[in-house]
């Protein structure tokens, strides 16, 4: 049977901006740009595992708003799905404190000047086109 291990990606949004953040490890990924977020731990829902993540990564406090509709293959065992999410009144700014080097509010017309993960790049255009049809 193939173990299939869920990434929960953050379309972390703000103001209308949706934030972008730099790998600096592990060497293959490293300089590319990704949706914050990680691995589901065993007996965790996928929400609470990106509202851990957003913690331990940039010291934020953040919530999901909704789920991007879809799933996308990474490397296997690894599938990507994605939620929307926006901070919790109060949270500290976002900081790369763990696993990322850079972060870039992208506003819409600059979403694409980043060097994305070929693979989060047709989640990143489906949370777009979720965004333009008028889903938050
Ligand atoms: N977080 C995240 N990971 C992604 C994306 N696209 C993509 O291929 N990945 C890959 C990179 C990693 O191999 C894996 C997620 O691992 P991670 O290192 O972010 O997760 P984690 O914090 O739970 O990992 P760990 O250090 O606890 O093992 O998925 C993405 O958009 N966001």
């Amino acid at each position: 049977m193939t173990e299939r291990i869920v990434v929960v990606g953050a379309a972390l949004l703000d103001d209308g901006r949706l934030l972008a953040a730099r790998r600096s490890a592990p060497p293959e990924l490293a300089g590319r740009w990704e949706l914050p977020g990680g691995k589901v731990e065993p007996g965790e829902g996928p929400e609470a595992a990106l509202v851990r993540e957003l913690r331990e990564e940039l010291g934020v406090e953040a919530e999901t708003v909704e789920p991007v509709p879809g799933e996308w293959p990474l490397r296997p065992p690894y599938v990507l799905q994605v939620w929307t999410a926006r901070l919790r009144p109060g949270s500290a700014a976002p900081e790369p404190l763990q696993d990322h080097d850079a972060l870039r509010w992208l506003a819409p017309d600059e979403v694409w000047d980043v060097d994305w993960l070929d693979q989060d790049v047709p989640a990143v255009r489906a949370t777009l086109a979720g965004l333009a049809s008028g889903a938050r």
